[in-house]
């Protein structure tokens, strides 16, 4: 073989015989060995097929194994070695095993991760493609059909997650292993009228404020229960979206969907932050898991009055416009000073790298700050907010263009806190009064959520509430 490319490099081309921790030997179900990478995100370290799950359909998991390691892997790290069948004859001629890269689909995330409470999809590294998707009960279901629902959402979510196909599948992620699916739970205002538990309703989904910018759209907000999901390849996250919708059939009606993205894992040639459809590199701030308040700004706290609701926490989506047009006509100083950071290195305006601290003192020869009074990032800073912040873990969207022309594109903007009244709401009423971000955007749909505890095995989401 020749030389690698940078996205083989950047995947982790395998020794054959190496076969590292949390490979296929060794490693505990529901898991995989993964390294840190610069920005806080987790890098899939050089595993080999996710460990055949117990229980699995036998020659469904065969024929995934056989693909991930052999043909799938030459394939998904884009390895041009005169077509599958030539790896494979390689192999054959000189007894070595084939070369068995880390691919993408390789990537498996925990239904219920160790130590942890939460759902995946919190925490999880932004996937390439994701789903948002809201639902109404249907009409005459109450609290069983609910606790029947997420019952088998639940069992569904953490089969697909593993890599095993439901029941009566239809194919679509047959030949791809897990790929990062996450898909993530949650309920919303409107859920405790419905299943008659409005006793039980956490103050903190009470209903966000009107914002002055605010233009939305009611058949695309809200809803009864909430999903997202998240994987690495598009085919994997159809495949859950489809099999979770056919789970909804007779309890709960679509509501609305939102389909997002990100950057392809091993598009770039070392790990970075993601960019938005701005440009900018978007995500450079948020709180990180080792950050010593972490836990308490992003998760529900031990003494919560929803008993329920403790090591959970609160999704507030926003599906919020890009007028593209009219930021692509502003010289690349305007866009930067309008979120004081630069557009290439994410750097602070006052200097240094993207992870130098702002210096939100600094003045420049015109005695005028160098980080805009305005700027996006002053405005939205935990110093400008008694401290507040939020999980930011959004996906871009593109759903065409409008009757003027205008892409119609932006930020499913998807944040995560304790408290959506002493974060989300907090920073969004800050930036509604003078964000030099704001006229370049619209929100044009919301959701709040409440989004439970992972389960205990056996149980399922919000069981806790539905049978307490
Ligand atoms: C209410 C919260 C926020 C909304 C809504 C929001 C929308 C939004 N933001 C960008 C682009 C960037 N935001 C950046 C930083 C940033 N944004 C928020 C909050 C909201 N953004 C916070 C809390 C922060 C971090 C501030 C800090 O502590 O420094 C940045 C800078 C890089 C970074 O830290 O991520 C960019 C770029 C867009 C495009 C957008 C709506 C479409
Ligand atoms: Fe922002």
């Amino acid at each position: 073989m020749s030389k690698q490319t940078d996205a083989q490099k950047a995947a982790g081309k395998q020794t054959p015989g190496k076969q590292p921790a949390g490979g296929k030997a060794g490693r505990p179900a529901g898991t995989k060995a993964v390294g840190k990478q610069r920005d806080g995100r987790q890098e899939a370290g050089p595993a080999g097929p996710a460990a055949p799950a117990d229980g699995a359909a036998p020659s469904l998991e065969l024929s995934r194994r056989r693909l991930l390691g052999t043909v799938g892997a030459a394939g998904a790290a884009g390895l041009v070695v005169g077509g599958a069948g030539g790896a494979i004859g390689v192999a054959a001629a000189t007894g070595d095993a084939p070369d068995a890269l880390t691919t993408i689909g390789s990537t498996e995330v925990a239904f219920r991760k160790d130590g942890t409470r939460q759902q995946a999809g919190i925490t999880t590294p932004l996937q390439a493609d994701g789903h948002l998707l809201a639902f109404d009960l249907a009409p005459g279901a109450g609290r069983k059909e609910a606790a029947a629902l997420l019952r088998r959402w639940s069992r569904t979510a953490e089969e697909l997650m593993a890599g095993r196909a439901p029941d009566a599948d239809t194919g679509v992620a047959l030949d791809a292993g897990p790929s990062s699916l996450t898909v993530t739970f949650g309920l919303g205002h409107s859920f405790f009228d419905r299943t008659g538990l409005a006793a039980r309703r956490p103050v903190q989904l009470d209903p966000l404020p009107d914002f002055s910018a605010d233009a939305l759209d009611p058949k695309r907000s809200d809803g009864d229960l909430w999903i997202q999901i998240g994987a690495d390849d598009a085919l994997v996250a159809f495949h859950a979206l489809r099999a979770l919708q056919k789970d909804a059939a007779g309890a709960a009606r679509l509501r609305w969907q939102m389909n997002g993205f990100n950057r392809t894992p091993g598009a770039t040639a070392h790990p970075m932050t993601a960019r938005n459809l701005m440009g900018q590199i978007d995500g450079t701030n948020n709180p990180k898991p080792s950050d010593a308040t972490f836990d308490e700004r992003i998760f529900v706290g031990r003494d919560a009055a929803q008993e329920w609701m403790r090591g959970g926490s609160y999704a507030v989506v926003r599906r919020i416009r890009m007028l593209l047009d009219d930021w692509e006509k502003r010289s690349r100083g305007e866009q930067e000073r309008v979120i004081g950071r630069r557009k290439d290195t994410g750097a602070p305006l006052t200097g240094g790298t993207e992870t130098t601290p702002m210096n939100l003192d600094a003045t420049g020869a015109d005695g005028l700050p160098v980080i805009p009074a305005n700027a996006h990032a002053r405005i939205a800073a935990p110093a400008s907010n008694q401290g507040a912040a939020m999980l930011r873990r959004p996906f871009s969207y593109h759903d065409g263009f409008r009757d003027d022309g205008a892409p119609d594109a932006g930020l499913l903007f998807v944040c995560w806190q304790a408290d959506p009244l002493r974060a989300f709401t907090q920073i969004q009423r800050k930036l509604d009064r003078g964000d030099a971000l704001s006229p370049f955007l619209r929100h044009e749909a919301s959701g709040l959520y409440a989004v439970p505890p992972a389960p205990e095995a056996g149980a399922y989401v919000a069981q806790p509430l539905l049978e307490g």
